[in-house]
């Protein structure tokens, strides 16, 4: 990229989250991401570059590390002329969510990162114009904490984004509770996939999103937007999966089309080889939580029908879900058994702030950040040094939960010989696939007081509205067997 030529008029608004936005240039397959903040908080030039740099440092040294190098792009800092930033800024500012809008675009030091576009990205070097289908999805935290620091018993049965779901919706950030569980994405179990990735498609929120030759086809930017629509998905998408069938349009092909999508991104989710070392973070059976979520649809159902719990996670070790959930789980303790030990660095660094460097607290973000991370012993022996890896282990935790996941199919030609790419068979057709992680910022130090409230609101939350009205239908329920009982003993 020449630097020094920049047209605004060849970038258009790609997407953005709360932290940063994201543009992609009309032809090439690269993005811009800014940074974004709230109108008044000013930070000076060299604190954004730095910023930028722990990002691109944190994804190679740590991510890249536990995810494997193909599924991580770190890209690089780029310095932009600033009237090229300010001219964009202006031309994008109608298109963004009126719910994004609380934060603005950095337009003052002129930093900001190149990374591919993954929702472009060609796995063809030659044959730049393919169509391409991506799909991104945020699965967020996948497994229940199995933590003894954990207070309220319902956090080891329930699910946290379950959860959360019903605060969610109290506060309008979104209409309806959604179906989807992660414990079903990540349970590896082909029948939960299904269910979990078909609840994701009917109630997107921000864990959904279809792109098609790089433009947004699917997915909700608030509240606000408009109900999903399948059959103009299916639309999009039948010429990818029933490329020379004069399939019928209705709802029959919407399903089949649907249908053919979710097999396809479960095979691509179940597939890789690819070398990280998330295994060195195994944490063994006896800290892993329950398969299941007790709030999950899928499993609620198999409860009803009388069912077994289904199997433990039977998630292949080189796919991409499987070493995600391997780094989330660097939580071991939970925020309720972690929040003490932030106290404690923090009363530590009250004391002796100078020390904020050497504890690398901001970076850098190096080869010895990351193998300190590989210790995950839970024996607390009162020192700083205990406290402050299990803070840091939590924050790359935390990232993990909060990543998300794209993958880029596009179609094989009939002849096409093989090569190195992968290639997942539809029932019409054949996928040459790429699949990579997005949004591996580390979360900052300072927001593990944030996690500690919120985690307590959610649970409450739950407690006093659906666990509470669960516990009326149960004992009305259980009422009802009574006086049955009685009515039996009558006669
Ligand atoms: O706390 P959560 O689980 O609500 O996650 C936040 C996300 O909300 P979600 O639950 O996905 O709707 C939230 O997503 P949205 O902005 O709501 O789309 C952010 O990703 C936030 O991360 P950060 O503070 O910007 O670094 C996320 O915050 P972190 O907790 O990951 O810091
Ligand atoms: N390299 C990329 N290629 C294509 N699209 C991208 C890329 N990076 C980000 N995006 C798009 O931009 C959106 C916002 O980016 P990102 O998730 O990094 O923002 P964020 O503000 O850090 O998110 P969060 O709200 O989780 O803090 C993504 O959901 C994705 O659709």
């Amino acid at each position: 990229m020449d630097e020094g030529k920049m047209d605004e008029n060849e970038w258009r608004y790609h997407g953005e989250g709360n932290k940063s936005l994201v543009v992609a240039h009309a032809q090439r397959c690269v993005v811009l991401r800014f940074l974004k903040f709230p109108p008044n908080r000013k930070k000076t030039s060299e604190e954004i570059f730095q910023h930028l740099q722990n990002i691109v440092d944190f994804g190679k040294n740590v991510m890249k590390e536990f995810l494997g190098e193909n599924y991580v792009h770190c890209g690089e800092v780029v310095q932009l002329p600033l009237d090229f930033v300010k001219q964009l800024c202006l031309k994008i500012q109608c298109e963004r969510p009126e719910s994004r809008c609380d934060k603005d675009l950095d337009t003052l030091s002129g930093y900001a990162l190149c990374l591919p576009n993954l929702a472009r990205l060609q796995t063809y070097q030659f044959a730049e114009r393919r169509p391409i289908l991506c799909v991104e999805i945020k699965p967020k935290c996948g497994f229940i904490p199995s933590s003894s620091d954990v207070t309220h018993e319902l956090k080891h049965r329930v699910c946290r984004y379950c959860m959360h779901q019903h605060l969610k919706v109290a506060t309008g950030k979104w209409k309806q509770i959604s179906k989807y569980c992660p414990l079903d994405l990540y349970s590896g179990n082909k029948q939960r996939m299904y269910f979990a990735l078909k609840s994701l498609l009917q109630e997107a929120q921000n864990n959904l999103k279809i792109f098609k030759n790089g433009e947004l086809i699917y997915g909700c930017k608030d509240a606000r937007s408009p109900m999903a629509d399948w059959s103009e998905l299916a639309h999009h998408l039948k010429p990818f999966f029933f490329p020379s069938n004069g399939l019928a349009s209705g709802p029959h092909c919407t399903r089949a089309v649907i249908r053919e999508l979710v097999r396809v991104i479960t095979r691509v989710l179940l597939s890789g080889s690819d070398k990280g070392r998330a295994g060195a973070l195994r944490s063994g059976p006896g800290l892993r939580g329950p398969p299941v979520c007790e709030a999950s649809p899928f499993s609620r159902s198999l409860r009803c029908q009388g069912k077994n719990t289904p199997e433990r996670s039977g998630l292949p070790k080189g796919c991409l879900l499987y070493k995600t959930l391997q780094v989330q789980m660097l939580d071991l303790l939970d925020i309720e058994g972690l929040y003490p030990l932030y106290r404690r660095v923090e009363r530590y660094l009250e004391e002796f702030p100078e020390e904020r460097k050497t504890l690398q607290i901001d970076g850098p973000y190096d080869e010895a950040f990351y193998q300190r991370l590989l210790d995950l012993s839970t024996e607390d022996d009162g020192t700083v040094a205990f406290a402050l890896t299990k803070v840091q282990q939590y924050r790359v935790a935390m990232t993990a939960k909060d990543c998300s996941i794209m993958i880029a199919l596009s179609p094989c030609l009939q002849d096409a010989s093989s090569d190195q790419r992968p290639v997942v068979p539809s029932s019409r057709s054949r996928f040459a696939f790429s699949v990579s992680v997005l949004d591996l910022d580390l979360k900052p130090y300072e927001s593990i007081p944030h996690q500690y409230k919120l985690d307590s609101k959610i649970v409450n939350y739950y407690l006093k509205t659906v666990h509470a009205k669960d516990a009326t239908v149960m004992s009305t329920r259980f009422k009802e067997s009574e006086d049955c009982t009685l009515v039996l003993h009558k006669v």
